[in-house]
């Protein structure tokens, strides 16, 4: 049988003199090689992206991390400086998407700004800078030349008893690493907490009554999916659902 097939919704960049379509190497590596899928990249389009057209081809939607930040008009918020840098493109793609995905049950597995687009595609809001918040760690990807450094593991989260993340990860502290200076602020009705770090903020979600997989992590699994159990096994459980999603269309 083919492999299934993923959409990964790209970042609209400019560099090199020209603009982009793009989804970091880790991404597409941890979809092949973590959960056994052939990646689809969807273009980060403001208009023109039919997400029912794209969801007819695939079997799984992997909203990946991204430097920008999802604009805060898309959560009740005037957008300040500090907010960017935004990607509409990426926002128009992937919010209506991850919507359309979860009405349809095809399953969704969102990391870092793939959480918040979830959070956000579902009615909760944003908070950022959080570092500056009192007894809030600094999350932030650390600025340094070296990925392997900047994607170290350094910080422990808490997974819940009885979450969708238990089965796969274990209940209680996982070593992940920690790229992000937003978080979610209110979570949306429908999320469920699945993972706290130690200052509180909420690390990962499920979406409750999902059809199928449904899950956000704010960390990256994807960087080190060959050499970490606890990356390894969330690209893994996502591939399975993925597989039964598929298995389920060819009945
Ligand atoms: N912009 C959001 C989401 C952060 C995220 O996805 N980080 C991964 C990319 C890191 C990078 O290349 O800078 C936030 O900051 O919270």
């Amino acid at each position: 049988m083919s492999k299934p097939v993923v959409a990964i919704p790209s970042d609209f960049r400019e560099f090199d003199g020209n603009v982009w379509h793009v989804v970091a190497h880790q991404y597409v590596r941890a979809a092949v090689e973590g959960a056994g899928v052939m990646p689809f990249l969807v273009p980060a389009l403001e208009s023109g992206n039919d997400v029912d057209e794209i969801l007819d081809r695939v079997d799984g939607v992997l909203a990946s991390g991204a430097r920008s930040n999802v604009h805060p008009s898309l959560y009740g918020r005037e957008a300040t400086e500090e907010d960017g840098p935004f990607d509409r493109g990426r926002d128009a793609t992937s919010l209506p998407l991850i919507r359309r995905a979860l009405e349809r049950g095809v399953p969704l597995f969102a990391i870092c700004r793939g959480l918040q687009e979830l959070n956000v595609a579902l009615g909760g809001t944003l908070a950022t800078e959080i570092q500056e918040q009192p007894g809030i760690w600094d999350h932030r990807k650390p600025d340094v030349p070296d990925l392997d450094v900047a994607y170290g593991i350094r910080q422990d989260v808490i997974v819940k008893q009885g979450s969708c993340l238990a089965p796969v990860l274990g209940v209680g502290r996982v070593r992940v690493n920690s790229l992000h200076r937003q978080a979610i602020a209110s979570a949306a009705p429908r999320l469920a907490v699945e993972a706290v770090a130690d200052d509180g903020t909420i690390e990962a979600v499920s979406v409750i009554g999902a059809k199928a997989f449904a899950v956000g992590v704010q960390w990256h699994p994807e960087y080190w999916v060959r050499t970490d159990a606890a990356s390894a096994s969330l690209f893994r459980a996502f591939g399975e659902a993925v597989r039964t999603y598929r298995e389920s269309k060819l009945k």
